[in-house]
């Protein structure tokens, strides 16, 4: 068995429900050290309760979900220390008074407890982060004075500084133009080559990650399809999950109409 085949994060039969709503039903999904995953669905179909789950902020209501082989069932689980998150992008106050370094040293309150105060390798590990996302030289600027794909490089930074195995991110492109969304995308997959990061990726925009991943996983309250982009972005199947919704251009580009309206 070659140590490509170790599963690092295992759904079992896992449903995952609020009140009332079931968010993710009966998945069962094996996501291997090293692998590249994009997770995509329409509006409403589980990405975000994905996340929720590996990050340990929900546990399985019925069926299992394990991650680095441990049930995780703690928030504090060490486990889940090893998995850097990108979270949905809010918008940063332009006078908010953090600067890019210290952003980055959040990423190291997980390692070192709240009120332990960070040393020198602390900082050194915050400021290679810095260099693996190309704003080294920005460690002192304020978080609020950088563009908006600048910011997205510090927090994804800030994950690094975790020295994750695993990197969750969460829509990493949204606001963004376009040019920044493909340099966002690029250094991701840099990334995820340079440094060996497992990574998973929720996205709405199937084009952009569909020739990056090394498989595709289609939400639709069930796991609907996994696989190779090939197979998973086939028309009938994109069809039954986004209905008319869809539409497949002649250069076989993927629209889904409608995408976020609700929000
Ligand atoms: N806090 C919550 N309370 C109750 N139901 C919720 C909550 N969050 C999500 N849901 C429901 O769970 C289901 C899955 O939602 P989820 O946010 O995981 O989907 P999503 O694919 O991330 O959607 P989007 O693309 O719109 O962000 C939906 O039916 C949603 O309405």
């Amino acid at each position: 068995m070659s140590l490509r085949s170790q599963a690092i994060i295992r759904f079992d039969h896992a449903t995952f429900q609020f009140p009332g709503v079931v968010a993710l039903e009966d998945v069962s999904l094996d996501i291997h050290e090293g692998e590249f995953i994009g997770v995509i669905g329409p509006n409403g179909s589980g990405k975000t309760t994905l996340c929720r789950a590996v990050l340990g902020l929900m546990p399985p209501t019925s069926g299992h979900l394990r991650i680095f082989d441990c049930a995780c069932d703690k928030l504090r689980c060490h486990h889940r220390a090893r998995i850097g998150y990108l979270p949905q992008k809010g918008v940063v106050d332009r006078h908010f008074p953090v600067t890019v370094l210290e952003t980055v040293m959040m990423g190291r309150y997980g390692a070192l407890g709240l009120f332990a105060r960070p040393t020198k390798r602390d900082r050194d590990i915050a400021v290679e982060a810095l260099a693996h996302v190309g704003m080294e030289g920005h460690r002192n600027t304020g978080l609020g004075q950088l563009s908006g794909g600048q910011q997205q490089r510090v927090f994804i930074a800030r994950a690094l500084a975790q020295q994750p195995k695993v990197l969750l991110l969460d829509e990493p492109t949204t606001g963004l133009d376009i040019p920044t969304q493909h340099s966002v995308i690029d250094l991701v997959q840099k990334l995820h080559n340079e440094l060996g990061l497992t990574v998973l990726l929720i996205t709405h925009d199937i084009n952009m990650i569909r020739s990056r991943v090394d498989r595709l996983v289609l939400l639709k309250t069930r796991l609907f399809a996994s696989g190779p982009p090939a197979e998973v972005l086939k028309p009938d199947i994109l069809r039954l999950v986004y209905g008319k919704d869809v539409v497949i251009t002649a250069h076989d580009t993927i629209l889904v109409e409608d995408y976020h309206h609700h929000h």
